[in-house]
């Protein structure tokens, strides 16, 4: 068996002369909650169709499942949840009619669809709502009817692309935190296509960050940011408090950590001394400020998030959203 779920190999795309994908090579294993980042047209929903079978590759590789995704759609199509941006449903039907038809439509017979229907109407929160129209569903509800709506054929892996547009602030945490504990109970593999930075730096295993159909980086949030940002300045932050019966005065302290090797400047704003250095000097400030006699609050060591990264590698693009 074969460790990768995902398989993408050379993976290009052409439209006439336009390349909207280039040469793109990544694997995701089962379980894994991938994050697809970029910027709008950076080809993101050209590679997902292509993973489903939806759209040929001009050249290179697809196997999704261990079925090669342009030969065999359909076996692909078996073991795929797709959740677009948003989804159809027959807005007369309620909830539970809608998952019964396309359990129904994925070859499960009426009694078994009924009761699935139910289990997973209760799995994403729709338990009260079941026997409502879908037409009256807010779009946070739609967004966990789609989800029970993928889950209906006991996929192997989910797609979702930007499944939280539209959704408050509390409806989209809820929506990632299934996602997340699905992914983790079930084994599900996700794959998550979306602008939003912080949902990905949320609850993403591994981020691939895209623009102009090339995969720039791949990783997770933090060995990303580690090599990224090894030939930045470090940024320490120190609370300190100096004590009314101190003969050292801030000035003096400020000379103090100046002179740690490997320290480039102190900037201090009310009891807040910001300190660039070329490399890791947590402890020696430390030592410093307590030998002088003042009192260290915290210490706080800059991390690079993913914001940090995607504009790293976005700045010359504009256009994302
Ligand atoms: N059928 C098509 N014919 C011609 N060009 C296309 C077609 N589909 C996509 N493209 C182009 O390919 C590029 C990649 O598009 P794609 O939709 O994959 O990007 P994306 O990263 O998903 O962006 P978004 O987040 O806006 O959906 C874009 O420049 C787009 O205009």
């Amino acid at each position: 068996m074969n460790e990768y779920i995902i398989e993408l190999a050379d993976l290009t795309k052409q439209y006439g002369n336009y390349t909207a994908v280039d040469h793109l090579n990544l694997t995701i294993r089962k379980g894994e909650i991938f994050g697809l980042l970029g910027p709008n047209g950076a080809g993101k929903s050209t590679t997902i169709l292509m993973m489903l079978g939806l759209t040929e590759p001009t050249s290179g590789r697809v196997r999704v499942c261990n079925w090669d995704a342009t030969r065999y759609p359909i076996e692909v199509k078996k073991r795929v949840g797709y959740l677009p941006e948003d989804v159809g449903f027959y807005e007369d039907y309620t909830g539970f009619e809608n998952i019964v038809y396309t359990a129904q439509l994925n070859g499960i017979g009426r009694g078994e669809a009924a009761q699935r229907a139910q289990q997973l109407l209760n799995r994403v929160g729709l338990a009260d709502a079941a026997h409502k129209k879908a037409g009256k569903y807010s779009r946070g509800m739609r967004q966990r009817l789609g989800l029970a709506d993928v889950l209906i054929k006991n996929p192997e892996v989910i797609i979702l692309d930007e499944p939280t547009l539209g959704i408050d602030p509390k409806g989209v945490q809820e929506f990632l935190s299934l996602i997340v504990q699905l992914s983790r109970e079930e084994g599900l593999t996700v794959l998550l296509s979306s602008h939003h930075l912080e949902q990905i730096q949320a609850i993403c295993d591994r981020v691939g960050l895209f623009v102009k159909g090339k995969l720039l980086a791949e990783g997770n949030v933090h060995t990303l940011a580690g090599n990224l940002f090894t030939s930045e300045p470090l940024t320490i932050e120190a609370h300190i408090t100096i004590p009314v019966t101190s003969v050292v005065t801030v000035n003096d302290l400020q000379r103090m950590l100046q002179d740690i090797e490997g320290v480039l400047t102190v900037a201090i704003q009310g009891n807040t001394f910001q300190i660039d250095c070329a490399r890791d000097v947590t402890s020696q400030i430390a030592r410093k400020v307590i030998m002088a006699g003042a009192d260290l609050n915290y210490l706080h060591k800059k991390e690079y998030g993913l914001e940090d990264i995607y504009h790293h590698y976005f700045k010359e693009y504009e256009s994302y959203a």
